[in-house]
């Protein structure tokens, strides 16, 4: 792949005949890139409880699709039973994963559509629908452009830079936004240098960052874990860069996990460490990070998922949250659509609280 191509990667998309969706699946790659197209309602949520779409972004846009695929099988004609089917196939998507809190705006946003389109033909509440979601996908493209954009003033040519799990286009879109500015300056002439924690247990910093990295020409080091620490100290990062699932509105933020533990190295090492936030990841609903709910995931990936043979006996308890909450005072500032935010956050996020799509 070149530059061009992994920032217009077609991660997710609906179908053209918009009874589907289609998708990259993100748990194959790097060694695969296969396609699916989705229109079971099981598949679509199987799609991101499994992983195979993922990155909060990516999972909200999703869900819209999935929801307006859903919308087109029903047989129902009055609103009522068409509201009724609906809302129990936005419960049933929604209850995928719980963190992401693109996941839920998304459904919510395709539920006012539903609801201000009230008592219209289903045909029209149809369309109305899918034009929402095409311009929810839209607006994620422009915002992980203009996130971009404002991390550039956070670079210098040669800098190195720390990535925690994957932020880049397949989680997000074109850009990405953990990822998009070390695209965007790749793109500008600019020379940096990325450190990719591996991101155990899924691995995505592994599978999937350093093939967006590698596959744009930029220069990246896979690390363990484990190694954030040595590489801090050697001098190697100047900056640390990640995405995220929800910000509270105190600025705490949710992210893979291991990102807080990565938060409180940099700290210590006096190493500047940046949240890439779409607004639409910003939950004014939480107060503070101790309001985010965080999943907790199946063992085997700890144990088995990616071993020949299983690396711990069966019998041995593990504990698999998915993701962390980082404290807002260890983030140095939070990298938004509209510019830089830092400390209050609760001051510099109330920007964002007016509803993004207020109902038709
Ligand atoms: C900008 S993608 C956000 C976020 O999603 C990842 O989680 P997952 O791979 O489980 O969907 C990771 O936390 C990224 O930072």
């Amino acid at each position: 792949m070149s530059l061009e191509n992994v920032t217009h990667i077609d991660n997710v998309r609906l179908s053209d005949g918009g009874d589907a969706v289609v998708i990259i699946d993100q748990s194959l790659l790097p060694n695969e890139t296969k396609y699916l197209t989705l229109s079971g309602r099981e598949e679509l949520f199987e799609a991101i409880h499994t992983l195979r779409v993922r990155g909060a972004p990516a999972i909200g846009v999703f869900a819209a699709y999935a929801a307006c695929v859903l919308a087109g099988q029903t047989r129902e004609t009055s609103y009522e039973a068409f509201y009724r089917r609906f809302s129990a196939d936005k419960a049933y998507l929604d209850s995928s994963r719980p963190t992401a809190v693109n996941l839920r705006k998304a459904l919510d946003y395709m539920d006012d559509i539903v609801r201000a389109n009230a008592g219209r033909p289903v045909p029209k509440i149809l369309e109305a629908m899918k034009s929402g979601a095409l311009k929810l996908h839209q607006e994620n493209m422009e915002m992980s452009q203009a996130i971009s954009e404002n991390g550039m003033e956070l670079i210098k040519d040669g800098d190195g830079i720390l990535t925690h799990c994957n932020a880049g286009p397949l989680g997000t879109f074109h850009y990405g936004t953990g990822l998009g500015t070390l695209f965007l300056a790749r793109e500008r002439g600019m020379t940096l240098h990325a450190y990719c924690d591996e991101t155990r247990p899924l691995l995505q910093g592994a599978r999937l960052t350093t093939y967006e990295l590698q596959s744009a020409g930029i220069d990246c080091t896979l690390i363990c874990d484990n190694m954030a620490s040595i590489v801090m100290k050697e001098g190697k990062i100047n900056a640390v860069f990640v995405g995220c699932d929800r910000v509270a509105a105190n600025g705490d933020t949710a992210n893979k996990i291991g990102t807080s533990g990565v938060a409180i190295l940099a700290r210590h090492y006096g190493i500047p460490f940046y949240v890439f936030c779409p607004s639409s990841t910003i939950d004014f609903s939480c107060e503070t990070g101790d309001d985010i709910k965080i999943e907790l995931r199946d063992p085997s990936e700890i144990k088995e998922k990616f071993f020949i043979k299983p690396m711990a006996l069966p019998e041995v308890k593990c504990y698999n949250p998915a993701f962390d909450v980082t404290d807002h005072a260890l983030i140095t500032a939070i990298v938004t659509e509209k510019g830089i935010c830092r400390e209050s956050y609760t001051e510099s996020l109330a920007m964002f609280k007016q509803p993004a799509h207020p109902p038709r």
